[in-house]
């Protein structure tokens, strides 16, 4: 309803109801950094209540989110970045089976068997780097995948991440950014010390340490990251998926050296069956592997959706407790 339109007693109802709303989300995610919205639809009812409270002043309250610190301005303290490409998502499957049919489409709108870039699933969060003249200038993260945050000077607190590449280029890249499992146990254990809730995965551990306004504490978290895509091949002179990986080592950028290129589904099956077994040896949570076609020319042949690109595939491992129940059935058998 209209802000105009609205009686007192319905102003008032709405103002309540708001408050409580943006207080449970800010908690969620300004506390526990496991966010319960979108930024968009928090910042969407932050605006209303705003709007309420300034036609009806005398429902603002000294607890209202609009008037507290905490939870609305960490959310709204982040500038907004505008994707010049939007940042896609991947496409997921859960079964072999259904990466099967994934390939078997792939190959039907191709013509031909591609050559497919095998690369872990690292589980972190998404973000866009741009260097302009090899110097790192701007960080974002993928938000809605138009408009995302500002996370330039968290990002540079990130040792694993240059701020100087090893060539003066102009380039945009796209990687993951992770809390190593070491550093995720670390954090917990002196979150628990200072009576603070723990974070429930290293993604969420990732993400809270990486969206804070205080940069300090971003520094003191040991954040890694990896780049794995580059909407502008061609600024380093690259056509398949795994010669940019190559590259981006060169350019001193971290890239994951565990992606294989192989040529058939049989290959597949068995990196998939390594890395479900190699996956708590690892320094670093990943939640599936990555599929991409190989030639960077093929892939624009098959173009991408609104949300996601055709050329590439998440399997996702099943939940690690699924296995575990599984693992029991099979003992008491
Ligand atoms: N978490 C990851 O380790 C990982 C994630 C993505 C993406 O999200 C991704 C999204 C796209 F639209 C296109 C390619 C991508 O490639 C990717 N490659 C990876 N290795």
């Amino acid at each position: 309803t209209p802000v105009n339109n609205l009686t007192t007693q319905m102003a008032q109802q709405e103002i309540a109801t708001l408050q409580k709303r943006l207080t449970d989300y800010g908690v969620a995610y300004y506390e526990e950094d496991a966010p319960l919205v979108e930024d968009y639809i928090y910042d969407a009812f932050y605006a209303r209540l705003v709007l309420l409270e300034a036609q009806f002043p005398q429902f603002v309250t000294p607890d209202s989110p609009t008037q507290n610190v905490g939870g609305a301005k960490v959310k709204s303290g982040l500038a907004k970045v505008v994707h010049p490409a939007p940042m896609l998502s991947l496409g997921d499957v859960f079964s072999l089976e259904e990466l099967q049919e994934w390939d078997e489409r792939t190959t039907k709108t191709l013509g031909f068997q591609s050559e497919y870039n095998l690369e872990l699933k690292i589980d972190g969060l998404a973000v866009a780097l741009t260097y302009v003249d090899g110097k790192l200038v701007q960080a974002s993260t993928r938000g809605n995948g138009s408009i995302g945050e500002d996370v330039t000077a968290n990002v540079k607190t990130i040792r694993s991440i240059p701020q100087t590449l090893t060539e003066p280029i102009t380039i945009e890249v796209r990687g993951e950014i992770y809390m190593p499992k070491s550093s995720f146990a670390t954090l917990n254990k002196q979150r628990e010390a200072d009576g603070l809730e723990p974070f429930a995965n290293p993604r969420n551990a990732a993400a809270g340490s990486l969206r804070q306004l205080n940069v300090a504490i971003t520094k003191k978290r040991e954040l890694s990251a990896f780049v794995y895509y580059t909407a502008d091949p061609d600024a380093i002179g690259v056509t398949t998926q795994s010669g940019a990986l190559e590259r981006f080592a060169a350019l001193g950028l971290p890239t994951d050296d565990h992606n294989r290129v192989i040529a058939t589904m049989a290959d597949i099956d068995a990196y998939i069956a390594e890395y479900t077994s190699q996956r708590e040896r690892l320094a670093y949570g990943i939640d599936g592997v990555v599929v991409k076609v190989n030639q960077l020319d093929n892939q624009l042949d098959l173009g991408h959706t609104v949300k996601i690109p055709r050329w590439a595939i998440a399997y996702k491992f099943p939940p690690e407790e699924a296995l575990t129940v599984v693992r029991d059935i099979e003992w008491t058998v």
